[in-house]
């Protein structure tokens, strides 16, 4: 049979309401045209970010019940610490209050003044608490993952040339670690395979550098493994995760996406040193060893919630409703990234928006033009996120200029993809007449979170 449905059913709802054309250009002026500054009750359907904003389960909202508030050794932190060595393999953990709060640790502790961290691709709270650390982030991802319209299967993988080449060039000791991201988000959402990640270890092996990995969508990636990768078909995504994982020496956690939680990350790693100096400087930034600036609940939710993340049927169904709504627009002849990635559908803004150089900002110019139509909420992942060169002082000139369609775990059906896909289609008939923006406020940290623009 071909009909396939939610492995789930639905037992509360919270009303949608929508907007009329002229409310929606007044709300969007009055969030100086970017998205993260429109209201969410403003907002149709939310595809911003799939971070935070997920379902939980009736599992996960029964162990809200059971949260142990003690403020040290909290029962929740220690059946979390047993799920995150059971599924991710990894020895020690180091809760935080959500990704970026391990990011700044493992920064701090690993990288010093001058070094060189490679990663696959940059992301940007990660690439902003290297360069706090005084570190400059390399690009070392195949160059396929910089075209929107290669179709390689494995577009996260890591370029072993770039990798060595660089290692080289500046020397082992200034390479702290390899930051390795499964799935890469900025790239569209696009799998690192196993045998990449296997010769990554293999290769940083041999200098004695560490390989630190960001799981914060390795969920997602195993499905791409189990689907793509010969001789995985057959193997369960715990197992692909797991193994996935024995490659590396630790990981950051931002449990608000593959970990189906609102709010929670973590920190885990198999050297004791670093989970020493780990374990000490969360009590300065955090909060104590054992929550990390969560309540107890919220660590029984990530730990409920790692359980079913790994389940066939949820990821399954997670990863091709994405697809679906990709698929839908290809229909349509909108430009997207391919493949289709794991949490998102990215829009190609330099294709759809030919005629709006990018220094005036085309993917800021889409994602509000498709607010406008529909009160369908994307984000912008080009020029603006890509931020400033700190060197330099000029814009970072990415080659992935796009607008990404983030689809929140559990919470929209199909009938919603539709209507996106049907918003966007519209947009794409009427582009011509988009002409672009120009900043008229820009922060010093990530700026694409609080930007103004104004049109042209
Ligand atoms: C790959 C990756 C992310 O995607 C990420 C956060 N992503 C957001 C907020 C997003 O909208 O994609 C973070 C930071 O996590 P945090 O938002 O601090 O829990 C780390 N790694």
């Amino acid at each position: 049979r071909k009909a396939w449905a939610e492995p789930y059913r639905i037992k509360m709802v919270e009303p949608l309401r929508m907007l009329s054309r002229e409310e929606r250009e007044q709300k969007l002026s009055e969030a100086g045209y970017n998205t993260f500054l429109l209201r969410s009750e403003d907002v149709y359907i939310d595809l911003l970010t799939d971070s935070g904003t997920n379902a939980m389960s009736d599992y996960q909202w029964a162990g809200m019940m059971l949260g142990d508030e003690a403020y040290a050794g909290s029962r929740n932190f220690y059946y979390l610490e047993a799920n995150m060595q059971k599924y991710y393999g990894y020895k020690y953990l180091v809760p935080t209050h959500q990704g970026r709060g391990a990011e700044h640790l493992i920064s701090r502790i690993l990288i010093k003044p001058g070094d060189f961290i490679p990663g696959n691709m940059y992301f940007t709270t990660t690439r902003q608490h290297q360069e706090l650390a005084g570190g400059t982030f390399v690009d070392v991802i195949i160059d396929e993952a910089h075209d929107p319209a290669s179709t390689h299967p494995f577009k996260g993988n890591v370029d072993l040339d770039k990798l060595e080449s660089l290692i080289k060039k500046v020397g082992a000791e200034k390479v702290p670690y390899v930051s390795l991201a499964a799935t890469v988000n900025m790239a569209g959402g696009q799998p690192v395979s196993m045998e990449n990640v296997r010769a990554v270890r293999e290769l940083t092996a041999r200098y004695g550098i560490r390989v630190i990995l960001d799981a914060t969508r390795a969920v997602e990636n195993a499905f791409f493994i189990k689907e793509r990768e010969p001789g995985y078909q057959h193997k369960t995504i715990a197992e692909i995760l797991k193994e996935f994982c024995s490659y590396t020496d630790g990981c950051t956690m931002s449990g608000k996406k593959d970990l189906l939680v609102n709010i929670g990350g973590f920190l885990a790693v198999n050297d004791e040193e670093i989970f020493q100096q780990a374990r000490n400087l969360v009590v300065v930034y955090e909060g104590l060893h054992t929550y990390g600036g969560l309540a107890g609940r919220d660590l029984e939710a990530m730990a409920r919630g790692m359980e079913e993340a790994v389940q066939e049927d949820y990821i399954r169904h997670r990863v091709l409703q994405v697809r679906y709504l990709g698929e839908k627009l290809q229909q349509h002849g909108v430009p997207i990234v391919v493949p289709i990635g794991g949490h998102a559908v990215f829009l190609d803004a330099k294709r759809f928006l030919p005629h709006i150089p990018q220094d005036r900002f085309p993917a800021q110019t889409l994602a509000a033009a498709i607010y406008a139509d529909s009160g369908v909420r994307s984000m912008e992942r080009g020029i603006v996120s890509a931020g400033r060169d700190p060197k330099t002082g000029d814009h970072r000139y990415p080659k992935l200029e796009l607008v990404r369609l983030t689809i929140p775990r559990r919470v929209y059906t199909n009938a919603h993809m539709d209507v996106v896909a049907e918003s966007v289609a519209a947009v794409y008939q009427e582009r011509e007449k988009l002409s672009g923006l120009r900043m008229v406020y820009e922060p010093t940290y990530l700026r694409f979170f609080q930007a103004r623009f104004e049109p042209l």
